[in-house]
């Protein structure tokens, strides 16, 4: 496909002109942990979108991050074109198991999108700005709405083994110590300064969510909640959980919050859900421990309607978009 440059990029809005070439900036870990890293720079992100535009033949218009064990959401995609982590310049790879590492390219329900089959992790390494590359790529190849899932923890009580809450709202428990994918310099051909939040998760696609759920007769299993981010690798303590529902936290993970941060800066449309793949042990005399593999095993009980749900959500969205060019 054509190639795309600076000045080309179809969001007039969100791409105001570039006032000044900003350098390659080096940040101190963007969280004051001692990792030195690199945030890559607007032309960096546009190399890598150019590269991707030439192996593939149709610029995608939702993108999809599939959350752990949740990888076959992209088994739905038609006329696909997938891309190994591995073989794009500049860009991490996966290393959590469930996370295959590839970009699928192509269309659901005749809809183009990109998804992300593996997602990047502050765990695994990376620093947030790294986790979320993917994102702002999305944005330069055309992506107006952002579909992230995600496996997570049950904190509030009515939720079971298998729900599926759309996200309504996060915490940001990384941002309150400081980490955020935004820290550095501002590159305003991406979004502002100091972007607001409060409607971080688009209402109108919650409510679609919430009616889709209904035809699709799965409503008894979609809740509504808020979601938060540790930074992991370790599953809570249960002091740790307890504090975390006592705040309003309906579910608990290690990923999403900064994706869906990065993704409003640059003025995506966020819709996010999470699989509750484990009851969160919120008692001493429970003696039940999370476990990866139990989410994993969640992810692929779920698969086909999950797959399903967002198949529709895709199509549904899709018809929005179209009457808000
Ligand atoms: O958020 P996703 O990638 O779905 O995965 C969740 O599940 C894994 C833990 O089992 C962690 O990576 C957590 O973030
Ligand atoms: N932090 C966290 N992440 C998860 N991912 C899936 N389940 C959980 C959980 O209980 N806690």
């Amino acid at each position: 496909m054509a190639p795309i440059n600076a000045n080309d990029i179809n969001d007039a809005k969100a791409f105001v002109p570039a006032k000044k070439v900003l350098p390659e900036v080096e940040t101190e870990a963007a969280n004051g942990n001692g990792n030195s890293s690199k945030g890559y720079s607007y032309e960096t992100l546009l190399e890598i979108a150019n590269f991707l535009l030439s192996r593939i033949s149709v610029k995608p218009h939702i993108g999809i991050i599939c959350g752990s064990g949740m990888g076959s959401l992209a088994e739905s995609i038609t006329e696909s074109e997938s891309i190994s982590y591995e073989d794009i310049p500049n860009f991490p790879v996966s290393t959590v198991e469930g996370h295959h590492g590839k970009l699928v390219f192509g269309k659901i329900s005749g809809v183009p999108v990109v998804a992300m089959q593996g997602r990047f992790h502050y765990y695994e390494g990376y620093p947030l700005w790294k986790c979320c590359l993917p994102v702002r790529v999305m944005k330069l190849l055309g992506v107006k709405t952002l579909i992230a899932t995600n496996a997570a923890g049950g904190l509030n009580p009515s939720y079971k083994i298998g729900d599926v809450m759309i996200v309504k709202d996060h915490i940001n428990m990384m941002g309150f110590a400081g980490n955020n994918p935004l820290h550095g310099p501002n590159d305003e051909r991406f979004g502002p300064r100091f972007p607001p939040m409060s409607k971080a998760y688009n209402y109108e696609y919650r409510n679609i969510a919430k009616e889709v759920a209904k035809e699709l007769n799965i409503d008894n299993i979609v809740k509504e909640g808020v979601y938060t981010c540790l930074g992991g690798p370790n599953f809570e303590t249960v002091a740790e959980l307890n504090m975390l529902k006592m705040v309003g936290v309906d579910a608990v993970g290690m990923s999403t919050v900064h994706e869906v941060i990065t993704a409003r800066h640059c003025d995506l449309n966020v819709f996010a859900l999470s699989l509750i793949t484990n009851e969160c042990v919120t008692s001493y005399e429970n003696n039940d421990e999370a476990n990866h593999e139990e989410v994993l095993d969640v992810g692929r009980m779920r698969q086909d309607i999950l797959r399903l749900f967002v198949n529709k959500l895709v199509e549904r969205f899709a018809l929005i978009e179209a009457k808000n060019p």
